[in-house]
């Protein structure tokens, strides 16, 4: 059995995200869970001949039964931004969103694949941490932050710029999900040589707050669910291909706590310094989840000027994050 479980499944991005893994051979068993219309959802999809079956469950009452088992959890339940909020002015309702649900996942499905969507990612990772070390189930190769979607963003800008194909150009997008914490290293992708100076810093602005660009465009209806319904897909899916399938050689670049690999950490940690614990970094997939942390590689001048400013704030948003749980009531 493969139970695959989406909390927040009634959502912007939860309802297209469940379609995507309902197209997948992967998942037999697909649990909504929701505190609204999920019993809808549910028997909208269940209705799509594909292998998985489909269960829907809303409401606190339900979430053990949502919850138990699941080899992936998948967490885009929370409030997205509107216009002139930042992603960490979310904190204050998602954070305890975020708790609650994990609180669930290490009772009734400790070993559970953790992919956090909802933001701020660079909060609400740690807390996850926190509350699966109160119950002594925590597994730093088991827990990640989704940053596909900037990676996703960077090869379509990017693409734009040198002419390359998006579908199959590859741009490591490092460090955390929000604004000057996104770290594209666009120094190591092929084409970039011939962009000025003034168009690598553009399309690198453009990586960071690509996120911006969509909740303008929505204009107070929310920010991008489509996009991060296909990213959020894509990394839940790969770390299933790893997992279950045991394909090899499937690297995302997804926000971890860096003792998930201590020794494949260490250059990171010579170029961000011992302080900053989690670091999206370009991760080999396998059987328990992290299975190595790959070297960010060579960076330039002007990444390393990014990466100065993105650790304060980064280590910010961590530090709030993990104080919410271990300063919080205990649970
Ligand atoms: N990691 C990333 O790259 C991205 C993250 N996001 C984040 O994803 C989150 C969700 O965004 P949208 O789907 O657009 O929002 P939405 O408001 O459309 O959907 C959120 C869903 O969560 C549900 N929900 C609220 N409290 C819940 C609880 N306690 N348990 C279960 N479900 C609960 C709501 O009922 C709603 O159906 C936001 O925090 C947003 O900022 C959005 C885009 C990209
Ligand atoms: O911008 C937001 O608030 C949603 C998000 O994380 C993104 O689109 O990258």
């Amino acid at each position: 059995m493969v139970k695959v479980t989406v909390c927040g499944a009634a959502g912007g991005i939860g309802q297209p995200l469940s379609l995507l893994l309902k197209q997948s051979d992967l998942i037999t068993h697909l649990s909504l869970y929701d505190i609204v219309n999920t019993p809808g959802v549910a028997a909208d999809l269940s209705h799509i001949n594909t292998k998985s079956k489909v269960t829907g469950h809303v409401g606190a009452a339900q979430l053990e039964e949502a919850i138990k088992d699941s080899a992936v959890v998948v967490i885009p339940a929370g409030v997205p931004r509107k216009p002139g909020m930042s992603r960490d002015d979310l904190f204050k309702i998602n954070a305890g969103i975020v708790r609650d649900l994990a609180v669930a996942a290490a009772k009734f499905a400790p070993k559970a694949f953790m992919c956090i969507i909802s933001n701020p990612v660079n909060s609400t990772v740690p807390i996850v941490t926190e509350v699966f070390k109160q119950f002594g189930v925590y597994d730093p190769k088991r827990i990640f932050g989704v940053t596909t979607l900037d990676i996703v963003r960077a090869s379509t800008f990017v693409s734009e710029v040198t002419g390359a194909e998006a579908s199959t150009l590859r741009v490591p997008v490092v460090g955390g999900h929000s604004g000057v914490t996104i770290l594209p290293l666009l120094s190591q992708v092929a084409g970039t040589d011939k962009l000025t100076k003034e168009q690598l810093e553009k399309v690198t602005n453009r990586i960071q707050f690509g996120g911006d660009e969509v909740v303008k465009a929505k204009d107070g209806a929310g920010s991008a669910t489509l996009s991060m319904a296909f990213a959020g897909a894509r990394f839940a899916l790969n770390v299933l291909e790893a997992s279950v399938k045991g394909t090899s050689n499937i690297v995302e670049c997804t926000y971890v706590h860096l003792d998930a690999d201590k020794e494949g950490a260490k250059d990171t940690k010579t170029i961000i310094g011992d302080n900053v614990e989690y670091f999206s970094v370009p991760v080999e997939l396998g059987a328990a989840g992290v299975q190595k942390i790959l070297p960010i590689g060579q960076i330039s001048t002007y990444e390393k000027e990014l990466f100065a400013a993105a650790v304060p704030e980064l280590t910010g948003n961590i530090s709030k994050g993990s104080a919410f749980i271990t300063e919080g009531a205990k649970l």
